[in-house]
């Protein structure tokens, strides 16, 4: 499992779907599975900038993560974004079977 993490539009996503096409992995966007929900309500949320509950992006990730078992490579990009969704991710181990293997920061240079 590979997590991305960045702000928005350093090319996390871009870059995420590119490395996950090439080798065949799985890429699990926090912001995609939130969209794909079409819940009204959480979209509403998402707009105004404000994170989703814990509950439902974990419920969500761990219901993906579950879906790629049989994939070998995963990327996360936009999770875990708080420290508890981190504690979470790390947890629930032996649900997903999947270790954090390398985090990847991506984003511009300090000046
Ligand atoms: N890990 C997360 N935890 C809670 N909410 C999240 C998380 N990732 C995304 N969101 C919600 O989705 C919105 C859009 O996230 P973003 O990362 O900008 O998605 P994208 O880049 O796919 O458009 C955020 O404003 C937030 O409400």
């Amino acid at each position: 499992m590979i997590v991305f993490f960045g702000p928005a539009g350093a090319g996390k996503s871009v870059q995420g779907q590119i490395l996950a096409a090439r080798h065949g992995w799985r890429w699990l966007s926090a912001g995609q599975l939130l969209r794909d929900t079409h819940d009204g309500e959480l979209i509403h949320r998402m707009q105004s900038g404000e994170l989703v509950p814990i509950e439902t992006i974990n419920g969500l990730m761990g219901e993906a993560l579950n879906k790629a078992k049989d994939i070998n490579g995963v990327i996360l990009d936009g999770y875990p974004r708080q420290l508890e969704q981190a504690k979470w991710l790390i947890e629930s181990r032996s649900h997903h079977g999947k270790d954090v293997k390398l985090v990847i920061k991506a984003g511009s240079s300090a000046r």
